[in-house]
Order: C-alpha cells, then sequence, then structure tokens
C-alpha cells in the first residue's frame, strides 16, 4: 500500500491538488481563493477536533471498498466518529445519470460524463464540509483523482480534467492501492 502514487501530488498532512509544486494554507474551507495559476483545492484548515478526509484511490478491483471497511471498522472500534463514502454518491439525481451511463444504458459524450462526476462530489461538497467540521471522519472510496485519471486515460487533457474540481475539500490522506492490473 502506497500513498500519493496516482497522478502527481503535493506532499503534506493536508495534501493540496494542484499542479504548482507548493501548497497553501489557509484557515478554514471558506477562505478558499482560486488563484490562476494553479489547480487547487481547499484546505481543510487545522480547527481542532475535525474530522479527517481520507481517500482510498486504486483501480476496479484492486481492493478499495475492502480496505474502506475495515478501516472504518478499525476507527469505529477505537471510538472514533467515521463515515464510509464511495463516489460515485448514485443516491442523488447526478450520481443516477452516472448509474445508467456506468450500466451502458445512455451514452454521454467524455467531457460530459466527467463533468457529471465533478458535479456528483460537488453536489456532496456541503455535507461533507459539515461532517468534517463536526468531527466525524471520512472514509471515502474514491475521489476526484479517479474523475482526472479515468478522463485523462480517454485521452482529455489532465488541466481541463482537473479544472472541475476546483475548490472541492482537499483530503488529510489519499491511500493509493498499488495492485498489478493483472490482479483484476
Ligand atoms: N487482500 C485481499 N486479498 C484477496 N482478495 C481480496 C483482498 N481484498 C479484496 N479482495 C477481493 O477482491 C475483490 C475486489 O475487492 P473490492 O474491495 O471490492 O475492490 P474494489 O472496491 O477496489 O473494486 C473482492 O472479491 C474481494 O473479496
Ligand atoms: C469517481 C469516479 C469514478 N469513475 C469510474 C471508476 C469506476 O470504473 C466507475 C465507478 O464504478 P463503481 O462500480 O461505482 O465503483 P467501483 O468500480 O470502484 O466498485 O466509475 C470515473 O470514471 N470518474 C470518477 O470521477
Amino acid at each position: 500500500m502506497r500513498s500519493n502514487r496516482y497522478i502527481k501530488f503535493n506532499k503534506g498532512p493536508t495534501i493540496v491538488y494542484t499542479t504548482e509544486s507548493r501548497p497553501t494554507r489557509t484557515k478554514n474551507f471558506d477562505h478558499y481563493k482560486p488563484r490562476p495559476e494553479g489547480v487547487m483545492m481547499a484546505d481543510a484548515g487545522s480547527k481542532s477536533g475535525r474530522g479527517a478526509l481520507v481517500i482510498l484511490e486504486g483501480l476496479d478491483w484492486s481492493g478499495k471498498s475492502s480496505q474502506c471497511a475495515r478501516l472504518l471498522s478499525y476507527l469505529e472500534g477505537q471510538g472514533c466518529r467515521a463515515e464510509g463514502w464511495r463516489f460515485p454518491d448514485r443516491g442523488t439525481s447526478v450520481g443516477q445519470m452516472i448509474s445508467a451511463y456506468l450500466a451502458n444504458e445512455s451514452q454521454l459524450d467524455d467531457r460530459t460524463i466527467h463533468l457529471l462526476f465533478s458535479a456528483n462530489r460537488w453536489e456532496k461538497r456541503a455535507l461533507m464540509e459539515s461532517k468534517l467540521l463536526g468531527g466525524t471522519t471520512l472514509i471515502v472510496d474514491r475521489y476526484s483523482y479517479s474523475g482526472v485519471a479515468f478522463s485523462a486515460a480517454k485521452g482529455l487533457d489532465i488541466q481541463w480534467c482537473k479544472a472541475p474540481d476546483v475548490g472541492l475539500i482537499a483530503p488529510d490522506l489519499v491511500i493509493y492501492l498499488d495492485v498489478q492490473p493483472e490482479v483484476f
């Protein structure tokens, strides 16, 4: 299990998703200011008692769901308040469009589905923020990194792929399950 090996991420306790090498910190989510030179997520800040945003990424079938479940159960056993989330979240109206696309029940242009995956994260952002600020740790199966990797692999420009996720909450930790594709 290795972290930060998926696309290119900066290192640090709060991983900021950026085209620059130097992360920028802000006091809380609301102080996020997009900067023209960088593609950046909002910093979770340092409010004491807030939950951590932990993302698991990896190929389909690499073991993300299993490890999310194990981590969640471990944290709960330690008395931490934690929840398991996943993207896409198929429970929303945008999520249902994504679900139909993934089931080959609808045809969508590569850019359109990319923006829908991003919109699906945006529609959960406010809830994610309130959970984190309320002290709940979120263990999330896939996030923006899947979004960028899958769409860039289709040939879309990587900067274009990152842009819609600017301003989403940056994870505190990204765990990339680095398994060989043959495992699938
Ligand atoms: N450490 C492991 N060793 C062997 N098989 C595993 C391991 N972790 C998960 N699996 C199995 O691999 C399959 C994919 O795991 P899953 O957690 O659903 O992956 P993902 O969420 O990345 O698609 C499942 O059948 C699961 O039972
Ligand atoms: C979150 C996300 C997932 N995906 C892909 C990864 C998966 O192949 C698929 C989600 O399928 P799903 O069956 O929900 O998840 P999993 O394969 O992890 O069990 O969508 C994107 O293309 N863009 C994204 O932004």
